[in-house]
């Protein structure tokens, strides 16, 4: 018998965000391009008698996070029991946060879909990563994508996913905020500030993707929520314009932020970057991580 599992489960950058109208129940129609990348957690997930579901955090925004029902890692394990019915399901969950909380990133989507994969082995359920597709779905827009990993094109909530073929590897530093920004708060601004255009997402992108052509990536990064974000929290036009004098090959906010996300040449470079991005007082913490990786992997 299985005692326990680890899964390691990437963060995500959107390298296109485009939004569209919403639809009845207030979710918006998305075009977007999801990088999975390096800065991730880590989740144990250990056996536990029936009907015990424990969780608890170590690390980045451990003590803002709520470990009951709320949580969409629980939340994810439940599920998963639900849904295929597990006897004597059980598990204390541990996770040691990387990726920042309320960032822009999908940390907790990101929790979600490590969950599934944990639990599915530790239970040893036999669900194949398309069973566990809807199920990630239901828990939240993003939580597909970081099952999936890699580049790719996500559409209708984001949760419909087509892998992208990339050549090389993207370096990037990510400038973290002193505060989250809520999503809901900022496809409100969206409504608010903004006309839906297009979901189309741009071909130069997806050319340059295929390329592998870092300086044509860096220039085609589009994000239509970056302008109700900045609206939201003025200093990340700052923190994007310091990015850019520094040298960054292409500056966006991370999905609906508040993390800036920055397209380096190099390993090198993404480290000058940092150092000075982390100058600027209303940058928490910078970060650098490389993309494209896997998604939620049990390790080994
Ligand atoms: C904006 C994006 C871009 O990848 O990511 P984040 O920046 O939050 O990480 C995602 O669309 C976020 O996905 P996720 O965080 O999973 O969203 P959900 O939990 O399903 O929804 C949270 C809320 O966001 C809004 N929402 C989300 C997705 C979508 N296509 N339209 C929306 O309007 C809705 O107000 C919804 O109630
Ligand atoms: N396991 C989790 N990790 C992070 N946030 C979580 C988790 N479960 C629930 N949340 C809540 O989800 C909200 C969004 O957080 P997160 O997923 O980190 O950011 P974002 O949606 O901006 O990528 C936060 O308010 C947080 O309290």
């Amino acid at each position: 018998m299985t005692t326990a599992v680890r899964v390691r489960v990437p963060a995500k950058v959107n390298l296109a965000l485009r939004v569209g109208g919403a639809d009845a129940s207030g979710y918006h129609e998305l075009g977007t391009v999801f990088q999975a990348v390096s800065l991730g957690d880590e989740i144990l997930a250990e056996r536990a008698p029936a009907g015990v579901f424990t969780l608890a955090f170590h690390g980045e925004g451990a003590g803002f996070l709520p470990v009951d029902d709320t949580n969409l890692a629980m939340r994810a394990a439940k599920l998963l029991a639900a849904r295929c019915e597990v006897t004597g399901a059980g598990v204390r969950l541990t996770i040691r946060k990387r990726i920042p909380v309320a960032g822009g990133m999908a940390g907790g989507s990101a929790d979600a879909a490590g969950t599934l994969v944990a639990c599915n082995a530790l239970w040893q359920v036999g669900a194949t990563r398309s069973d566990l597709h809807p199920l990630a779905a239901e828990l939240g827009a993003d939580v597909p994508f970081l099952l999936l990993g890699g580049t790719a094109i996500g559409t209708g909530r984001g949760d419909q996913l087509t892998s992208m073929m990339t050549s090389g590897t993207y370096h990037w530093t990510f400038a973290l905020a002193h505060s989250g920004l809520s999503t809901p708060a900022v496809f409100r601004e969206f409504d608010r500030t903004s006309t839906p255009d297009t979901t189309e997402i741009p071909v130069e992108l997806v050319e340059a993707l295929r390329l592998g052509d870092t300086g044509a990536v860096g220039a085609s990064l589009v994000n239509d929520l970056q302008g109700p974000a900045v609206s939201l929290l003025p200093q990340l036009a700052h923190t994007l314009r310091l990015g850019l004098e520094a040298g960054a090959l292409g500056a966006i906010v991370s999905g609906s932020g508040p993390t800036c996300a920055f397209l380096a040449g190099s390993s090198a470079h993404a480290a000058e970057l940092a150092t000075a991005l982390a100058r600027f007082s209303g940058v928490r913490a910078a970060r650098r991580a490389f993309g494209p990786v896997a998604g939620a992997q049990v390790l080994p």
